[in-house]
């Protein structure tokens, strides 16, 4: 029986609605080529449903939210973002950061070493400084703001099986990022090592997250699955974008218990390309990707992976990615969609 698909897209604003805008199309050829069905509603997120509805997450939208299969997102610069997370309680943030071959001469760092690295980032998503108590005072020395990073034991707990699984099913190393040395009431360390019982084969290997992110650049090679809370697995998983070449690359997924997610790019709204039709598309297709896989949809997601290889490898980029070489071709947006929708029936 054929499948059908009720999906959310919210665009957003900036190159969100760009991205995203190309993302469907190309989830739209995929549905033909694997024969399953979409059915696709728009909602609004961000900055338009605020000048719309007079919320930046409304309840019209969380409502398609819930009657729907998954939720494509793109980008926002205010607002609404962290409202949708904990609405649907989207605690497991994954973002795999990958090397394309074709790219390898994008990167920050040297060739040589990035060859091999395959990195997992496992973000919680739904609680930590973000969502701690939080606000603005006066006292006898001044005006001052405060956020607090407050975790639950469980919380830390819960996401730390999921980073568990994920490493036995990969090469078998979970680094944890933590800061214990400032931070001692929040003991991720030692919380991710009660849950690993279960786990005897994965080495559990934790890190300060400043020394973590100097390693990171230093020898990328060596990580597998790298846990982190909301804040620091939002600044480390960006320097993964400088290992890939740009952040324009990397897709993000945001899952929850009942395995019901949500789906974007890595990057923000961009506002210096915003309206210029050049944004890189892919981050948004890799984030497709990662809902194709929830969905049990492997074929079609492998074949995300595999022409962006190939197409890569022709010398289409993007701004992001053109060095004005003579085996490079530039173009936008609009264009690089058009190609890589020809190059999925090659
Ligand atoms: N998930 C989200 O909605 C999300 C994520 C990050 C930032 N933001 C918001 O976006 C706004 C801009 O933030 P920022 O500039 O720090 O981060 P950004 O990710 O929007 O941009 C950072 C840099 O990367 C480049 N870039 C980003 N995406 C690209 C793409 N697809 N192709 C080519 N180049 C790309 C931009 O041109 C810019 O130079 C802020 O308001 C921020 O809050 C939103
Ligand atoms: C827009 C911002 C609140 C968001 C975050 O920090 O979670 C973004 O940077 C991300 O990485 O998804
Ligand atoms: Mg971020």
């Amino acid at each position: 029986m054929k499948k059908e698909y009720q999906l959310t897209v919210l665009p957003g604003e900036g190159i969100g609605t760009e991205v995203v805008d190309a993302a469907v199309l190309v989830l739209q050829e995929l549905a033909k080529i694997y024969q399953f069905s979409l059915d696709i509603n728009y909602g609004l997120i961000g900055k338009s449903a605020y000048q719309q509805l007079g919320n930046y997450f409304p309840e019209l939208t969380a409502k398609l939210c819930q009657n729907s299969d998954g939720i494509l997102f793109g980008a926002v610069s205010q607002g609404g973002l962290l409202e949708l997370r904990k609405r649907f309680d989207f605690y497991l943030n994954v973002r795999p950061v990958r090397p394309l071959l074709s790219l390898l001469d994008k990167s920050s760092l040297k060739a040589e070493k990035l060859i091999g690295v395959d990195l997992l980032f496992v973000r919680e998503l739904v609680s930590g400084i973000y969502f701690g108590a939080a606000g603005r005072g006066k006292d006898e020395q001044g005006d001052y703001g405060y956020h607090t990073m407050k975790y639950y034991d469980w919380e830390i707990k819960r996401i730390a099986r999921f980073a568990l699984q994920k490493a036995q099913q990969r090469k078998k190393l979970l680094t944890v990022a933590h800061k214990q040395n400032a931070l001692p009431h929040l003991p991720w360390s030692a919380l991710v090592k009660a849950e690993a019982h279960n786990f005897p084969d994965v080495k559990i290997e934790p890190m300060l997250v400043d020394t973590l992110a100097m390693q990171l650049v230093i020898n990328p090679q060596h990580f597998d699955v790298i846990l982190a809370g909301n804040l620091f697995g939002d600044i480390l998983s960006d320097l993964g974008g400088a290992l890939v070449g740009s952040i324009g690359l990397l897709g993000s997924a945001s899952i929850n218990a009942n395995g019901f997610g949500m789906y974007e790019p890595v990057h923000g709204t961009a506002p210096d390309l915003a309206g210029k039709g050049i944004a890189n598309p892919l981050g948004t297709f890799n984030a497709v990707g990662l809902m194709l896989q929830q969905w049990g949809e492997n074929q079609a997601a492998q074949k995300l992976i595999q022409t962006q290889e190939n197409l890569l490898a022709k010398g289409y980029r993007t701004a992001d990615l053109y060095s004005q070489t003579e085996s490079e071709i530039l173009v936008n947006t609009k264009t690089f969609t058009n190609l890589f929708i020809q190059e999925m029936y090659q």
